[in-house]
């Protein structure tokens, strides 16, 4: 068996930022951050304002140089490497930005070749690469217009034909829909999962937004306060968060588990016993658990939940009103118990 090197590995890396204000504490934007990241992944980092995000992407591209451990990009630690040496580094890798970062007196043409003259391509070469960018991104109709011609979502998709153009084998998208409606955001979230699946290019997604994770990633991270408080499969993590502030982020995209105020509308509007069953399409059959609530007289009715789909795979959360004998429904629920997690409230 061969073990691939990731792409991108972090290794214990901290960043303190000195105090800005005389007697304040220093801050520590980026503590003790271990993370790995393989070649054809989309990774997706998630954290509140002030998490840490910015700062990790900064890191990566050698933007700013970390206060301690590695940063290992594609098996080379890039955090030692005198400033020389990083411009070749720089361009292995994309960039794209929430403002778009666009330069308004060049042409849209001419914004994509840029990166290409910095890194001193011929002429011939630069127009042929800005024309299959374009064509990409479907905005060859547009090589001569100005940035300020064109809307949020054509800006984005300039911005991602200018970070491809030198073919870097890894893209960072620093909150690059946030900027954007929930339309153009899906377009842009389409056409990044394209750079993906089409050229192969390893994406770092940096987001505060729960369902660009969702629609995008493989792989998740949630951040808070410079540390990686839960990853995973971007699956794992939805269907089972295991950290509240995961859970808190989960909840703003699924409607799973009902709160406290809902409950209280549950409760008042049915009688009998109110209980939430987690369910996952690949360990628990929703036929059984239904089964056994349906024998023995017992009655029950959904008042709450949905079942959502990452990837082609369904979970959720139902939560029932259940009727019937106490001692029926407790030995019914016995036997959910052990086909799924039931949570009672009462
Ligand atoms: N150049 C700097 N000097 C001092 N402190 C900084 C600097 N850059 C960031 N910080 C601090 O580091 C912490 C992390 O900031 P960072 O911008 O990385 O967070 P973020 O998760 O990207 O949030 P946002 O989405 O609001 O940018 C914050 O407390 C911030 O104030």
């Amino acid at each position: 068996m061969t073990v691939s090197t990731p792409l991108v590995e972090l290794r214990n890396v901290s960043k303190v930022y000195p105090a800005t204000v005389k007697g304040a504490p220093d801050v520590t934007a980026i503590d003790d951050v271990s993370i790995s990241i393989d070649a054809g992944d989309v990774y997706g980092i998630i954290g509140y304002s002030g998490a840490g995000k910015s700062t990790l992407v900064r890191l990566v591209n050698v933007l700013e140089r970390s206060t301690a451990g590695q940063i290992l990009i594609d098996g080379r630690d890039v955090a030692q490497l005198p400033e020389r040496e990083l411009r070749p580094v720089r361009l292995g890798i994309g960039m794209i930005f929430q403002q778009f970062n666009l330069l308004n007196s060049r042409t849209v043409a001419r914004n994509v070749a840029y990166p290409l003259e910095v890194a001193g391509r011929e002429k011939a070469e630069r127009t042929k690469r800005v024309a299959e960018m374009l064509d990409f991104v479907g905005l060859a109709d547009k090589a001569g217009a100005y940035p300020d011609q064109l809307s949020g979502g054509q800006k984005q998709r300039v911005g991602i034909a200018r970070a491809l153009a030198s073919s870097p084998a890894l893209l960072l998208a620093d909150e690059a829909t946030s900027a954007l409606d929930p339309e153009t955001t899906h377009e842009v979230l389409e056409l990044l999962k394209r750079v993906n699946r089409e050229f192969g290019v390893t994406i770092i997604v940096i987001t505060h937004e729960m369902d660009v994770i969702q629609t995008l990633a493989t792989k998740v991270a949630v951040m808070d306060q410079g540390r990686i408080i839960e990853r995973g499969d971007v699956f794992d993590v939805f269907s089972n968060p295991q950290q509240a502030a995961s859970a808190r982020f989960v909840s703003t995209v699924v409607k799973g588990l009902p709160s406290k105020p809902e409950l209280e509308v549950l409760r008042a509007r049915h009688t009998g016993r109110i209980v939430t069953l987690a369910f996952r399409s690949d360990t628990v059959d929703q036929t059984q658990v239904f089964g056994e609530l349906s024998r023995d007289g017992i009655a029950f009715q959904v008042v709450y939940g949905g079942i959502n789909e990452i990837q082609g795979r369904p979970f959720g959360h139902l939560t029932l009103a259940l009727t019937g004998d106490d001692t029926t429904i407790d030995a019914a629920l016995d036997r959910v118990r052990a086909l799924t997690t039931v949570t009672e409230v009462r």
